[in-house]
């Protein structure tokens, strides 16, 4: 793994990345709810809340909207993708080069491995590339490590996660991006099993502001690193006072009763240190 403190995706160790990539991964019904936030613009004016550290886009929306945004936002080019009209076993079509992420201006690059899909062996071989040639580049490598497929049915059992983050570790990703495995505990010792590197939780679907940063509370208190979040920020007509417990939460390491402004400061702080 690289030294990436000093990678402007990583804010004093930690990393936001506001994920926008659903559009090819899930298909336009992700933004029924907020048919608005189908103009990428607006999910790129979010991703300039000082709490993100980065907008993880594919290819085509990072080129048409990025050069408006360069001077305000950090860019993560994912480099592969799968849509939902897709039925065969888990699988990600490599639609970008290290190369071309690097000129159209990324920060980092993203990259899905399905560990246990039929198609494992050709995605660790791809990945083996992209990670060699950002090394080039010296470009932060997140890799979406997310086992799934064959007989794979839970994908966020605590085993499972623990093997999604040694797997990114051994593969040379910087950091790991994992579905939050329904404890502390066990995302502990995902995190433990990733050793230096560092993991990211994954956001899964829209939830309350309380579950929500209750879950991201317990990921920083297990060791991971920040988030790697779409819909629980994009899908709020209005992100940003769930970004502002995002930056409470995860920066400056507040429970998050005190982000939501349920606690005092002083309890805040004391259970912080407690935890
Ligand atoms: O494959 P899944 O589990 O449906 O989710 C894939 C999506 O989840 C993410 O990894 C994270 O986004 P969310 O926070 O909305 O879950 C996206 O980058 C991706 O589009």
């Amino acid at each position: 793994m690289l030294p990436i403190d000093d990678s402007p995706i990583v804010r004093d160790g930690k990393s936001v990345i506001l994920a926008m990539d659903h559009g090819l991964e899930h298909g336009p019904v992700d933004f029924e709810d907020v048919p608005e936030k189908l103009d990428p613009a607006q999910v790129f004016e979010t991703a300039t809340h000082d709490a993100v550290t980065a907008i993880a886009v594919q290819k085509g929306i990072a080129e048409g909207y990025y050069p408006s945004y360069e001077n305000d936002v950090n860019l993560l080019v994912k480099l592969n993708g799968t849509s939902n009209l897709w039925m065969g076993e888990p699988d990600s079509a490599v639609n970008c080069s290290v190369e071309y992420a690097a000129e159209i201006g990324a920060d980092a690059v993203g990259f899905t491995v399905y560990g246990g899909s039929n198609h494992e062996i050709e995605m660790v071989e791809e990945f083996r590339e992209i990670q060699e040639e950002a090394r080039e580049y010296g470009l932060p490598v997140v890799m979406w490590s997310y086992p799934r497929g064959q007989g794979l049915k839970n994908d966020t059992k605590p085993s499972t996660i623990s093997y999604a983050t040694r797997l990114a570790l051994e593969l040379g990703a910087d950091i790991a991006k994992v579905k939050y495995p329904g404890s502390r505990e066990a995302m502990a010792h995902a995190c433990r099993c990733a050793g230096d590197m560092k993991v990211v939780m994954s956001g899964g679907s829209k939830t309350s502001d309380e579950e929500f940063l209750s879950t991201v509370e317990s990921t920083i208190r297990s060791g991971g690193s920040g988030l790697a979040v779409g819909r629980n920020v994009w899908q709020r007509e209005d992100p940003t006072p769930l970004l502002d417990g995002l930056e409470s939460v995860i920066y400056e390491e507040q429970t998050a009763g005190a982000a939501l402004g349920n606690e005092s400061e002083a309890d805040a702080t004391d259970a912080a240190i407690e935890g």
